[in-house]
């Protein structure tokens, strides 16, 4: 019987592990952390996230400001308005969510916050010090993926991992988060020759190609463990999102696969937001540590 992994209860753990931070530093600049989240274009992602950012950040102790959706924007007002959020007193967090409007550049536009602030990891400093294998702030999809295969697993050293999808935003990061714990990692993407050939070969199939269902039975091996890091628009027109896997078509091979919803995504949440405090702690001159998940009960539940 194939597991299906309900994360809900580890960020519930998870947030009131770090809410007792988040007071830490709001003791001593007298407000609570304050994350800015920005959008510029409409879709289903995105919305989604910020619903949900929206509805997590008191629970963790964080005051969330959302600036008004604007999708009449070029590149050049994209790139002033997250130029001027960044520079605003009193943020201490940001993220621009994607996808940005057709035509604007990702780097140009995401190069305008300040790293300090950049608690979505999508500066490029942020994503060289991750390439270094020395990230500031955790680069927040790719953590929230690896935390759940890591619960599932144990330990990831040695382990045959495939990451499906090679975008800056999260297949890159991911690579690179699990090469940092030892395991062997194979990127395949759009282009490659027989997906499904190298995925069969993994131990744990990553799927981050934003594409509902790509993943059937075809494609895993009895055992494998299998990590849906997609939001998608249900292609069927009902409300909600829908993975990257099709949950039904690898059933009988699979011996676990993460919820979509209510896997990867809320602990996506709950990164952004243990950054946040971090980077409000950063700027108070406060210690900081992430939670240490390992003492959470819900975390060792997660163990196959
Ligand atoms: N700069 C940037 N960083 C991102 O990390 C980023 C982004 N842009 N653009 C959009 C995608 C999408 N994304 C989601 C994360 C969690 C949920 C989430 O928690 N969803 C709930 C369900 C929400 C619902 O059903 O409406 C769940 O999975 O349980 C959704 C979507 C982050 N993204």
């Amino acid at each position: 019987m194939m597991r299906i992994i309900d994360s809900r209860p580890l960020l519930d753990a998870f947030l009131g592990a770090l809410r007792p931070a988040a007071g830490r530093a709001a003791q001593v600049t007298g407000a609570p952390p304050v994350l800015a989240i920005v959008r510029a274009a409409e879709n289903a992602g995105s919305a989604a996230y910020a619903a949900r950012i929206r509805a997590t950040a008191a629970q963790a102790g964080i005051t969330c400001h959302e600036v008004p959706l604007d999708t009449r924007m070029d590149g050049t007002a994209l790139c002033a308005q997250v130029a001027a959020v960044s520079a605003t007193p009193g943020v201490n967090g940001m993220i621009v969510l994607l996808p940005l409007p057709a035509g604007t550049s990702v780097p140009q536009v995401m190069a305008q916050m300040d790293p300090d602030k950049d608690v979505d990891c999508q500066q490029p400093l942020n994503l060289g010090r991750v390439m270094a294998g020395t990230p500031l702030y955790l680069p927040c999809t790719a953590t929230a993926a690896v935390m759940l295969a890591q619960g599932m697993l144990g330990d990831l050293a040695g382990v045959n991992c495939a990451v499906i999808g090679a975008s800056a935003s999260v297949g890159r990061p991911l690579a690179l988060q699990l090469l940092d714990r030892g395991a062997t990692v194979e990127i395949v993407h759009i282009r490659t020759r027989d997906i499904a050939d190298h995925a069969r070969r993994a131990q744990v199939i990553f799927a981050a190609a934003g594409h509902a269902g790509l993943v059937d039975g075809a494609w895993v091996s009895p055992g494998a463990v299998l990590v849906d890091i997609g939001i998608n628009a249900d292609p069927t027109g009902r409300p909600g999102v829908v993975g990257d896997i099709n949950a039904a078509a690898v059933a009988q091979q699979a011996a676990a696969i993460t919820a979509v919803p209510d896997g990867v995504g809320p602990m996506t949440t709950g990164i952004l937001l243990a950054n946040t405090v971090h980077a409000a702690s950063r700027q108070a001159g406060v210690d900081f540590t992430y939670p240490d998940l390992t003492t959470l009960a819900a975390y060792q539940a997660l163990r196959l």
